[in-house]
């Protein structure tokens, strides 16, 4: 079995998806994220909703074991809290636009944050709702960086029945973001250029 494969012949993208994707509980307050360590897991609580869930074939997003995809969100910053272990997390790459800490012991990643002030996404953090037990987190709305799990040594020849299963899901798949989180991008871009008033 490939990492694109699951257990039943069909293309895996993630757990969280591939056996159906959960509903969102209507008033959904948040939860704990716990990394992967038996004893002494990290735990980072998030107390509001996350936006922009979605599917990430990017090379720097976290994936469980086998998974093709990341599944990856954002929450304000402000709704994100290191309760247990902190002494354990450390950052990826440090020169990233999205720093993200990763337990030193199991390799989780439990948020990523961006410090530049400038950054489209700044007051965002990046997080995987899959690490909390809580349910009702809101659901992957479309699939991102589509084309990049080719760098993860995904064979080429996969990715037609990798996009359709996406769209099976109703996952729509993107080779970057979005349209509308890149017309945000192109938004910010624009009014710090001039082109378009601020
Ligand atoms: N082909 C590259 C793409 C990496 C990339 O640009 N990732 C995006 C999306 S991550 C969440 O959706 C990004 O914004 N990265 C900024 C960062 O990682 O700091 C690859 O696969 O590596
Ligand atoms: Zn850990
Ligand atoms: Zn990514």
């Amino acid at each position: 079995m490939t990492s694109t494969e699951t257990s039943t012949g069909g293309v895996g993208i993630h757990p969280a998806v591939d056996h159906g994707i959960p509903a969102a509980a209507a008033d959904f307050a948040g939860g704990v994220l716990s990394c992967h360590c038996a004893s002494n897991p990290v735990k980072v609580r998030v107390s509001a909703q996350t936006a922009h869930n979605h599917v990430c074939g990017c090379t720097k997003c976290w994936k469980p074991d086998g998974a093709t995809f990341s599944q990856i969100a954002v929450v304000s910053r402000d709704a994100v809290e290191v309760i247990e272990h902190p002494e354990k997390l450390e950052v990826v790459d440090a020169n990233a636009a999205i720093q993200r800490y990763r337990c030193r012991d199991c390799g989780v990643h439990l948020y990523g944050r961006i410090e530049n002030k400038d950054h489209p996404f700044y007051g965002l953090d990046f997080v995987h709702t899959e690490l909390s037990d809580e349910a009702g987190w809101a659901r992957p709305e479309f699939a991102a960086f589509v084309s990049s799990v080719i760098e993860s040594g995904v064979d080429p020849s996969r990715m037609d029945g990798i996009r359709s299963r996406l769209r099976e899901l109703g996952l729509e798949p993107y080779d970057a973001l979005s349209p509308p989180l890149m017309d945000a991008i192109a938004t910010h871009v624009a009014r710090r250029s001039g082109a378009l008033p601020a």
